[in-house]
C-alpha cells in the first residue's frame, strides 16, 4: 500500500473510532492491515483522553500493555460471583449458551459435577448473577479509556484453576487473546480480569511479558508439553525469552486491565485451593469483525467451528469464527455498532 492510501485509510480508521489524542495518527500494528510507513510521532496510542486515568496510570498502560486498580470490585459483589458459580457446578443453573470446562486430567473421570471438576466457565453473558461483573460501573469507567463509551462486553470467564495435579495441566501456556478473537482494531478492546481472592505464584497468578503489546498477533499452537494441555489452551512458541516476566500479585478485588496484545498466561495451582478469578473482554462497539481465513488465527477458527458443530450439531459450511462471536457479543454501554 502506498503512504497516501495507507494515511487515508488511517484517518476513515480514526474518524471511525470517534478520534483518539486530538490530531493524532494511530500507529497500529501490521497485523492489523495498517502500514507502518505512516506513523506519527505521538504520546498515546492505547488510551483515550480521558479524566479517569491519572497521567501516571495512562503512561504506565502505554508502556506496559497493563493496569492494575487496587480494591476495585466489593467482597460483597465476589462473594454473589462466587455462590452463583457454586450454584452452576452443583447444576442448580443452566445458563444458555455456557460453556463449562475441565481440567484435561480430570474430564474422563467418574467425579459427577462439583466445584472440584470445573476449572472454567466461559460465555456467562446469559447469567444475569455473574454477567452484573460485565455491567459494574467501577470496572465500566476503566473499560471505557480503551474502548470508547460505547462498550460491548465479548468474552466472559469465570475461572477456578484447580490444584494441580502433578502433570502441570493446571498452568495456562503464554499467550495473546487477539488469536481467539476476529475483531480490530485490538486497542479499542480490553480485558478486565479481577482476583476473586489473593493470588501469587503458588496459587497460579497471573504471569505478563511487559511491553509486548506493542508487537503483532504471533502464530499460536498447542505447546509441546509432557503432561498434556487443555483443549483450545494454545501457547505461542517463540516469544523472546529475555523479556522479563513479571508475576502480577494480586489481593481479592484488585483487577488487572489488559491490552489483547499483552503476552501473559498463568503457572502452576500449588496450593490445594481453587484459584479464583472472573474477567470480561470488553471490546469498542465500533470494532469490525475480520475474516481470519488464511492468517495465523485459521487453527483456532477451525476448532471452534469443530466443536461448535458438534455441540449444536449446526453443518453449515459457511459458518466462521464471526458468528460464534456475534451470539456472545452483548451490549453494556451505548450503543451497538457493529460488533
Ligand atoms: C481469550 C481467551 C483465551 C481462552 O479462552 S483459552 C481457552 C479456550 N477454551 C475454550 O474456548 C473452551 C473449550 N472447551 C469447550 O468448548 C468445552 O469444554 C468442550 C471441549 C466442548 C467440552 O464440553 P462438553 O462437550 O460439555 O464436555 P465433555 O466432558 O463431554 O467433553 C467432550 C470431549 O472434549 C474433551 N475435553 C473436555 N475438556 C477437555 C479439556 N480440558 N482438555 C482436553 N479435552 C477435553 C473430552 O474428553 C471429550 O472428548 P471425547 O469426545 O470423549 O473424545
Ligand atoms: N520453560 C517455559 N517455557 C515456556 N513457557 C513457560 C516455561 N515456564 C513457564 N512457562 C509459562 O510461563 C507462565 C508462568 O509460569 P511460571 O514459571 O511462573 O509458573 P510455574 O512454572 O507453574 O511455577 P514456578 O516457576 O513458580 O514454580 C505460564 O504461562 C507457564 O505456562
Ligand atoms: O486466569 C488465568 O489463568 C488466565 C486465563 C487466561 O489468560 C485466558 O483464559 O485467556
Ligand atoms: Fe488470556
Ligand atoms: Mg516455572
Amino acid at each position: 500500500m502506498d503512504k497516501d492510501r495507507a494515511s487515508a485509510r488511517l484517518r476513515i480508521l480514526l474518524r471511525h473510532l470517534g478520534g483518539r489524542s486530538a490530531g493524532a495518527v494511530i500507529a497500529q500494528p501490521t497485523s492489523e492491515g495498517v502500514s507502518p510507513a505512516s506513523f506519527h510521532p505521538q504520546q498515546f496510542q492505547y488510551t483515550l483522553d480521558n479524566n479517569v486515568l491519572s497521567l501516571e496510570q495512562r503512561k504506565f498502560y502505554e508502556e506496559n500493555g497493563f493496569l492494575v486498580i487496587k480494591n476495585l470490585v466489593s467482597d460483597a459483589d465476589i462473594q454473589r460471583f462466587r455462590r452463583e458459580f457454586e450454584r452452576i457446578c452443583r447444576n442448580e443453573v443452566k445458563p444458555l449458551g455456557l460453556t463449562v470446562m475441565r481440567d484435561m486430567t480430570i474430564t474422563k473421570s467418574e467425579y459427577a459435577p462439583s466445584e472440584r471438576t470445573i476449572t472454567k466457565v466461559q460465555d456467562f453473558q446469559e447469567d444475569e448473577e455473574l454477567f452484573r461483573y460485565c455491567t459494574l460501573p467501577e470496572i465500566l469507567k476503566y473499560v471505557e479509556c480503551f474502548t470508547g463509551p460505547n462498550i460491548m462486553a465479548m468474552h466472559t470467564m469465570l475461572i477456578n484453576k484447580p490444584p494441580d495435579t502433578g502433570r502441570k495441566t493446571s498452568r495456562h501456556p503464554l499467550h495473546q487473546d487477539l488469536h481467539y478473537f476476529p475483531f480490530r482494531p485490538s486497542s479499542s478492546i480490553v480485558c478486565a480480569w479481577t482476583a476473586m481472592e489473593h493470588i501469587d505464584r503458588s496459587n497460579g497468578c497471573l504471569v505478563v511479558l511487559p511491553g509486548t503489546h506493542k508487537g503483532t498477533l504471533k502464530p499460536h499452537d498447542y505447546p509441546q508439553w509432557e503432561g498434556g494441555v487443555n483443549i483450545m489452551f494454545h501457547g505461542i512458541q517463540d516469544y523472546d525469552k529475555d523479556n522479563a516476566r513479571v508475576h502480577v500479585i494480586m489481593e481479592k478485588g484488585d483487577t488487572v486491565f489488559f491490552h489483547p496484545l499483552l503476552i501473559h498466561g498463568s503457572g502452576r495451582n500449588k496450593s490445594q485451593g481453587f484459584r479464583k478469578a472472573i474477567s470480561c473482554h470488553f471490546a469498542g462497539a465500533n470494532c469490525q469483525y475480520i475474516d481470519v481465513k488464511g492468517t495465523s488465527q485459521e487453527n483456532i477458527e477451525k476448532e471452534v467451528l469443530e466443536v461448535a458443530r458438534k455441540r449444536h450439531g449446526v453443518n453449515d459450511a459457511s459458518l466462521s469464527l464471526k458468528d460464534v462471536w456475534m451470539l456472545r457479543a452483548r451490549l453494556v454501554k451505548g450503543q451497538r455498532v457493529n460488533l
